[in-house]
């Protein structure tokens, strides 16, 4: 095994925590003997740095979660990884988790590497009290007797802001709101080095999505770790994540700190997602974008918003943008803003 180039194999401050190149992930289908391949995430690079909150933005089907289900090793025909690396600092050497053994996997999953899902049945087993779950996921992780272990989770649930009593239920009688809590308890008890949160609080009320966001960015905090969170709601982003990357069409067209992409957008992308957002007291008719997002089975040639873009030019149409670093920290892949570098 050798460390990937990527990254170096023993733990640096400054090198990310995630590593992402050119990553391609496709849905191969066939439809009555035609084979189609749906260009869901399709060529994209980012880095995750230790210690912050990475947002993926993006409207519904640009990849979001084929993106991070990709980066998780949770790949199911009809999906294909057909190309890119997937480098995490605490697995390197394999390029991804769906190329590493089964052994390494299971040695990293909830020690290293947790999950906050959309929908917390995924990770609850209905027929199985919440105790025997949290000893399902987190026991062979903690060394310590079962008394202390049992201490543990009654400790971490507080933090949560649950009951002791929430181990005795089944989670078909705990509120949505508790089941979202006992998720993130279980995703972050073993004080995982990197959390995925997948539209985490979607299904939630917007009281108790105020609530649940609030805790996963306490415990964050409070135990260092990195997270990619993913939601198409461009509110939640602001109040929660550090860095943002905006998704359109199977690929990534902006990257910036949060606070720079809402106060500065520069792709024309971004800035129709930022203007279309409602603000207090404006009453104003906003202008939808003309078209709609293309199909990844069949996109369009170069860059795959140019249909709908009010900045188009003909080397859009041509050739596909490079992400580039228009300012520190900013990168953008857009030819009307960084000029066509063609030679
Ligand atoms: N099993 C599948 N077979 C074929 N195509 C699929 C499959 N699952 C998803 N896709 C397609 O892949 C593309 C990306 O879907 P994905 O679910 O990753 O988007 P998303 O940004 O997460 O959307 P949402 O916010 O609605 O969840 C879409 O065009 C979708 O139709």
């Amino acid at each position: 095994m050798t460390a990937s180039p990527a990254l170096p194999a023993r733990p640096d401050a400054a090198a990310p925590i995630l590593a992402v190149r050119d990553l391609k992930a496709h849905f191969r289908t066939n439809h009555f003997g035609v084979k189609r391949y749906v260009k869901a995430v399709d060529g994209i690079s980012f880095d995750v740095r230790r210690g912050e909150i990475y947002g993926l933005a993006g409207e519904s089907s640009s990849g979001k979660t084929t993106l991070i289900k990709t980066i998780a090793g949770a790949i199911k025909p009809p999906l294909e990884v057909v190309g890119g690396t997937v480098d995490f600092a605490f697995l390197p050497g394999y390029g991804g988790l769906h190329r590493a053994p089964p052994a390494e996997v299971a040695r990293i999953r909830w020690r290293h590497l947790s999950y906050i899902m959309q929908g917390s049945m995924n990770v609850l087993n209905p027929v199985r009290r919440l105790r025997a779950t949290f000893a399902d996921f987190a026991r062979s992780h903690i060394d310590a007797s079962d008394r202390q272990f049992e201490q543990a989770v009654v400790d971490h649930l507080a933090r949560v802001k649950l009951d002791a009593s929430v181990l005795t239920a089944y989670p078909h009688e705990l509120s949505g709101g508790m089941r979202q809590r006992a998720t993130i308890a279980l995703a972050t008890i073993c004080r995982p080095d990197f959390i995925i949160a997948d539209e985490p609080t979607t299904a939630l009320d917007v009281v108790v999505q105020k609530d649940v966001l609030g805790m996963i960015r306490g415990i964050q905090r409070e135990i260092g770790s990195s997270v990619l969170f993913v939601t198409h709601d461009m509110g939640v982003h602001a109040h929660l994540t550090d860095r943002l990357g905006i998704m359109y069409a199977g690929r990534l067209v902006e990257e910036a700190a949060t606070a720079e992409i809402f106060r500065r957008p520069l792709h024309p992308y971004t800035r129709h997602l930022i203007s279309s957002l409602p603000r207090i007291g404006d009453d104003i008719q906003r202008k939808g974008l003309e078209g709609s997002p293309p199909s990844l089975a069949d996109p369009p040639p170069g860059c795959r918003f140019h249909p709908r873009c009010p900045l188009a030019m003909a080397a859009c149409s041509e050739r596909v943008p490079d992400m580039v670093e228009t300012e520190p920290d900013h990168r953008v892949a857009c030819f009307a803003v960084n000029g066509d570098q063609a030679p």
